[in-house]
């Protein structure tokens, strides 16, 4: 039952960002600051990425997760222990879930070579992309999906000086960490889960189980299909991402979190598509430079006081852990 105390993820216009009138500068600022606040969660619209390369993203997607099952095994993220490639159903689970995931995914980073650093010190992923050779026009495809990472980089490169400046910090705090990141796109595929009997009835199963994300910021790209929801803690209640075409969601991960000692909030976010339709969406997550250790922001900053709830935490011992561990929760609901 839709509650009228709780507060959807606000619509925020990003063209002041690009533009040189200060006011809108501040107040976007501010309306960036008030989201983080609140739930971590906001969608932003007027941004640089391009929609026909959004809509591009979309037209691969549909045709990768078409195709057969033994040629999406091909590139298959098990072929790797970076986690690249093609991710089969029921893969993952999150604390808490009673079914793993209702999805398909396939996932591409930087295409860091074997003998980049990170490679070499097997950070968790990073490392060569596995690219779809069945697909009708493979070199196309690489190249959307590369110059999407790009693209998607750099607007959440922007939201990160947004969030700089709505911490009190020079606008370019966070670039030192944001040059060679580690990134994922990810294409997720939803099929419709099942009708439940009953009003309100619920089976346990997810598209994508109760999670926040791991690294410092996601920008969301949904299909019309809808099903993304956020937690609401004031009122305990989930909330509808609602889809808007060409915007992203942009959602705040735990380091984010960790780093503002719990002003800024990483989002309790699932999918559940019952809509009937299959549901695509693709997600772009950036968890900076693997090496850089998260530590809670010097007393003061952007009003984070209190005392610090988190030790440091390497992103990269971050990520590996949380990780592993939505693998092996799958693979233990699977064997039961
Ligand atoms: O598909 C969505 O809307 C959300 C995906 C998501 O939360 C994730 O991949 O972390
Ligand atoms: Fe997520």
């Amino acid at each position: 039952m839709a509650n009228t105390k709780a507060k959807a993820p606000p619509i925020i216009d990003f063209a002041p960002f690009y533009g040189t009138d200060p006011t809108a500068r501040q107040d976007l600022v501010a309306q960036v600051r008030a989201a983080c606040l609140d739930k971590g969660f906001f969608q932003i619209i007027n941004h640089s990425v391009p929609a026909t390369l959004q809509d591009a993203m979309f037209t691969l997607a549909h045709e990768f997760f078409a195709l057969p099952i033994e040629e999406k095994l091909k590139v298959d993220a098990n072929l790797n222990d970076y986690h690249r490639g093609y991710e089969t159903f029921r893969s993952q689970a999150f604390s808490g879930s009673l079914r793993p995931d209702f999805k398909e995914s396939i996932d591409f980073g930087p295409d860091y070579q074997p003998d980049h650093r990170y490679v070499q010190a097997k950070h968790a992923a990073c490392g060569p992309n596995l690219y779809p050779a069945s697909v009708t026009n493979p070199a196309a495809f690489r190249t959307t999906v590369d110059t999407y990472l790009a693209a998607a980089l750099g607007l959440a490169n922007d939201v990160l000086r947004v969030l700089a400046l709505g911490l009190g910090l020079q606008e370019g705090y966070f670039e030192g960490f944001a040059t060679d990141p580690v990134a994922t796109v990810k294409m997720l595929y939803y099929p419709s889960q099942e009708p439940v009997a009953g009003e309100g009835g619920d089976d346990g199963e997810r598209g994508i189980n109760a999670h926040t994300d791991f690294g410092f910021v996601t920008l969301l790209m949904q299909d019309d299909v809808g099903g993304l929801q956020v937690f609401d803690n004031d009122t305990d209640s989930w909330l509808d991402v609602t889809p808007i075409k060409h915007a992203y969601v942009v959602n705040l991960g735990d380091c984010t979190q960790r780093m503002t000692n719990d002003r800024y909030r990483s989002g309790l976010h699932q999918v559940i598509n019952r809509s009937g339709r299959t549901r695509y969406s693709i997600a772009c997550f950036h968890a900076g430079d693997p090496e850089y250790v998260v530590r809670c922001l010097p007393r003061g900053i952007g009003g984070e006081g209190g005392e610090e709830k988190y030790p440091p935490v390497s992103v990269n011992d971050y990520l590996t852990e949380r990780t592993k561990d939505s693998y092996i929760r799958a693979e233990a609901l699977n064997a039961t």
